[in-house]
């Protein structure tokens, strides 16, 4: 499966972001990642409609959501409406995670669902065959800028379990602490979208580390 990089928007100069969005354009970049965060799934607030609006005007590539919310349902035929290409929930802020799924899927999005550091991937086992992606959270939530939990890569062996013979085409999602010097060992270990912040937005070249995490994912034994 084709590896994809997907720079998060949320460490983004926002005093400059059609130029940061032009550049994600130009980029090797494969999706924009857009994180949503309410204050109250997670202890941070980033950006609603009106961003993502704007994101839309200007990106050139799908914009994959990441909703870190509470009632997600409110808000995804609207996240849809404005463009979103995939959603993605937490399992943790679903009460009814199958409705959640089937409502994304009836927006015409690709549908995923988000871990939390904490919360063991076994209890997907009952949607997995639903899903088009799983975001493995390899920090907690709310913040760019943090530490990669080494118990990711267990998560991701779980994951790869769990999907044998019942959706192998899933989309396997890392984010949290993810750049240059962990991005080869996530491909090898079977991730195959890599959501990137800080990596990206702090790079002297972000156009540059973009390319250098593209060729990393390419050169890993797992394509
Ligand atoms: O979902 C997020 C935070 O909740 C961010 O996408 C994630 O943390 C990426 O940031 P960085 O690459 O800087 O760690």
């Amino acid at each position: 499966m084709k590896h994809i990089i997907a720079p998060s928007i949320l460490s983004a100069d926002f005093g400059n972001l059609q130029r940061d969005i032009e550049m994600i354009n130009q980029s090797e970049a494969d999706w924009f990642h857009f994180d949503v965060m309410d204050g109250v799934f997670v202890p941070n607030i980033s950006f609603g409609f009106p961003i993502m609006k704007a994101v839309k005007k200007h990106a050139t590539k799908p914009i994959d959501v990441h909703l870190m919310i509470v009632e997600p349902d409110k808000y995804i035929e609207e996240f849809a409406d404005a463009g979103a290409d995939s959603i993605t929930v937490h399992y943790e802020a679903c009460t009814h995670l199958h409705r959640t799924i089937q409502l994304i899927k009836a927006s015409g999005c690709k549908a995923g669902v988000a871990l939390n550091p904490h919360t063991p991937v076994i209890l997907l086992q009952d949607v997995i065959a639903d899903l088009d992606l799983v975001l493995i959270m390899s920090v907690n939530p709310g913040f760019g800028g943090q530490i990669f939990i080494q118990n990711t890569y267990k998560k991701i062996e779980d994951l790869k379990r769990l999907i044998q013979g019942v959706n192998e085409d899933l989309i396997i999602q890392v984010d949290g602490g993810i750049g240059l010097q962990n991005i080869t060992k996530l491909a090898n270990a079977g991730v195959n979208s890599f959501v990137a912040g800080n990596a990206v937005f702090s790079a002297d070249n972000p156009t540059e580390t973009i390319a250098d995490m593209k060729s990393l994912t390419n050169s890993s034994f797992s394509i």
